[in-house]
């Protein structure tokens, strides 16, 4: 807890403003008519309380027959009143604050998606999405509080003091003697409440952090038995979040609860000070009831609006989160004055480029040229810096020094959308959503024709599974593609490549997680792919790149050798090493499986539909695991 009760609440109200002003002011007519009928709602309470007088003065002990069936129908009229009111201004709140959320959502990610690397590695997504969905509807209740509270209740509370003033303003005094004393306590609770509810918000993404990575884990927390880790950490989040919600709870409820304490004693007051008043015939029996109604009706709006202060401390809380991330700027940007991307098949070139993380240096003035509508391939040992070069092409980070050119132009001088116009990227995880097979092809294109779609599938070999789905495409894959196996999912990414049709394509390990004969296949379909576009890919396994134009060698973030297949072997450097290391296992190796297939293929009897073939034990457990992890 920090800051002086009055910084607090400029600072909440500085952060509802821009609430208001970013999401609800645009409701502006809705929200008036709201507030036309929540005031109607309130004042029928008012009222209810005004029928009092005449209903126990005149009919009750003046005995009026003729008055009884009018203050009925009157009393009737206002509880009609007040339900059509009632119910016309939820439905009018509801709307206003759901569209508000619906857009702050939005925002969100929109935002989200732009921010960069370093951004998505500081907020994990169990983070994020607590805030975009639990901070945004935690937002969304208590803005609807506060609007009912200035809309509704201040006029309901405005009319029976009204009401109660008018029968005896003495008394009104008396009832409201204690209301002073509330304002020292309830600066306090705010600030109480606030601190608890952050603390609250902060637990929650915690939470949801955990469970993130534990359902994304979920085979290695099992083969690992880290059920009893996994439960023991979540619990101590738990019952942490359990404290905080239960003290923010605590708090806010202690203001209403004053409240209640206070109408107490100044009832007691006008009880005290009243009752003798109609004992002796100074006011009569139906001005106590009406009064005493009054203030009886007062108190529920008075309750409401005494926990209005919390509520405002928790949007506050809320809408402060939510506008960091909204004001967080990405790095990565487009350049205020874009030109235009290279035409045609570009070439690509890093010159001199040095990259580090922190202190880590992970290219080193690093120079490479991939010629166009070749294919290049990248490689040596892990943590070369092979992927940080294709996250430099498309722009996923930003080197230090150096260039990194496409087609002449420099990447960071094009538009960041022409830039990765120019990519198809097919990686191991093919990143397949819960949706069609379809759907996940075309990615809310529509310019798609049929012909294109059905030529697409065939040369990606998606033709060649469909029949075996039950509804064909538009047979559902399941969260991240998991009702389908490896080699599928790539021919879909793959499917997905050649509807962008784009000049350059970058491969990164697409076939490593396959078997032998799902491999055989994909690789077919990649090398169609591949045909007159500039082709980047990086592979571990060196049988798979020995037919590219060009091998470069990379070791410690520099590329110490490059030429072909035969020429790198007769060099006998890293490439001769590599390559001897992975042929000298005895048995089939995955190599000498895939060097054998490629031969098949050359001979032309490849290309057959991989599931059919027999696995053994290792493919099955590979594809079991890559369906969990959704690779
Ligand atoms: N976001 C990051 N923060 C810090 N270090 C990083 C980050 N991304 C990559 N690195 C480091 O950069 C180095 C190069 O990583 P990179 O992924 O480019 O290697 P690679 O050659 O593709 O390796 P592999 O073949 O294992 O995929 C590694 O040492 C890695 O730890």
């Amino acid at each position: 807890m920090s800051g002086s009760a009055a910084e607090i609440t400029e600072n909440s109200r500085a952060l509802v403003t821009w609430h208001w002003r970013r999401y609800l002011r645009r409701h502006i007519g809705l929200i008036a008519a709201a507030f036309v009928l929540m005031a109607l709602e309130g004042s029928m309470q008012g009222a209810m309380a005004l029928m009092m007088q005449p209903m126990f003065d005149e009919v009750f002990l003046a005995g009026d027959r003729n008055l009884l069936i009018w203050v009925g129908l009157g009393v009737f009229a206002i509880f009609t009143l007040r339900a059509l009111s009632g119910m016309g201004q939820k439905i009018l709140l509801m709307r206003i604050s759901q569209r508000a959320n619906a857009d702050m959502r939005l925002d969100l990610l929109d935002r989200m998606m732009r921010q960069d690397g370093s951004f998505h590695q500081l907020h994990p997504p169990g983070l994020l999405i607590q805030r975009v969905q639990s901070d945004v509807a935690t937002i969304n209740l208590a803005v609807l509080g506060i609007l009912n509270g200035v809309g509704r209740d201040l006029l309901s509370v405005i009319m029976l003091m009204a009401v109660a003033v008018s029968v005896d303003w003495i008394w009104t005094l008396v009832a409201l003697v204690g209301a002073p004393l509330l304002v020292a306590p309830s600066q306090i609770v705010q600030r109480f409440v606030r601190a608890r509810a952050r603390e609250a918000r902060d637990l929650g993404a915690r939470l949801s952090t955990r469970l993130d990575e534990v359902f994304h884990g979920i085979i290695p927390v099992k083969l690992n038995r880290l059920e009893h880790y996994q439960n023991d950490r979540y619990r101590a989040l738990s019952d942490e979040l359990v404290r905080a919600e239960v003290r923010a709870t605590a708090g806010a409820a202690s203001i209403p609860g004053l409240v209640d304490i206070m109408a107490g004693l100044g009832f007691i007051g006008v009880l005290w000070f009243g009752g003798g008043e109609i004992i002796s015939g100074e006011k009569t029996v139906g001005e106590f009831m009406s009064f005493f109604t009054a203030i009886g009706f007062a108190f529920e709006p008075l309750r409401r609006l005494g926990a209005l202060a919390g509520q405002w401390q928790v949007c506050a809380s809320g809408i402060e989160r939510v506008k960091a991330l909204l004001d967080a700027e990405p790095k990565l940007v487009s350049p205020p004055k874009p030109v235009a991307p290279p035409k045609g098949v570009p070439g690509v070139a890093l010159s001199d480029v040095t990259l580090a993380y922190g202190d880590t240096v992970v290219l080193n003035r690093t120079t490479l040229v991939a010629e166009p509508g070749q294919t290049t391939a990248l490689v040596g040992p892990s943590g070369a810096g092979k992927s940080t070069i294709f996250n430099l092409l498309t722009r996923l980070i930003d080197p230090q020094s150096g260039r990194v050119e496409i087609g002449g132009v420099a990447a960071s001088r094009m538009r960041l959308e022409d830039l990765r116009d120019l990519f198809s990227v097919v990686s191991q995880d093919a990143a397949l959503f819960d949706e069609t097979l379809r759907e996940n092809i075309l990615l809310g294109r529509t310019d798609v024709s049929e012909t294109k779609l059905r030529d697409a599938l065939k040369a990606a070999h998606v033709t060649d599974f469909l029949p075996k789905l039950e509804h064909g495409l538009d047979t559902p894959v399941g969260p991240r593609g998991s009702a389908l196996s490896g080699g599928q999912r790539q021919r879909v990414a793959i499917a997905r490549a050649l509807l962008r049709d784009t000049p350059i394509l970058l491969l990164d390990e697409a076939t490593s997680a396959l078997d032998a004969e799902s491999e055989a296949v994909v690789q077919e379909a990649l090398d169609r792919l591949s045909k007159g576009r500039t082709t980047l890919v990086i592979a571990h396994r060196l049988s798979t790149v020995r037919n590219a134009d060009k091998i470069v060698v990379m070791d410690r973030g520099k590329v110490v050798d490059e030429g072909r297949h035969e020429e790198l072997l007769a060099r006998g450097g890293l490439y001769a090493r590599l390559y001897s290391l992975q042929f000298k296992t005895e048995g089939p190796t995955a190599d000498s499986v895939a060097l054998a297939a490629q031969e098949t293929r050359r001979r032309g009897n490849g290309a057959g539909d991989a599931d059919s073939a027999p696995r053994d034990g290792t493919n099955l457990l590979s594809r079991i695991f890559g369906r969990w992890f959704g690779q």
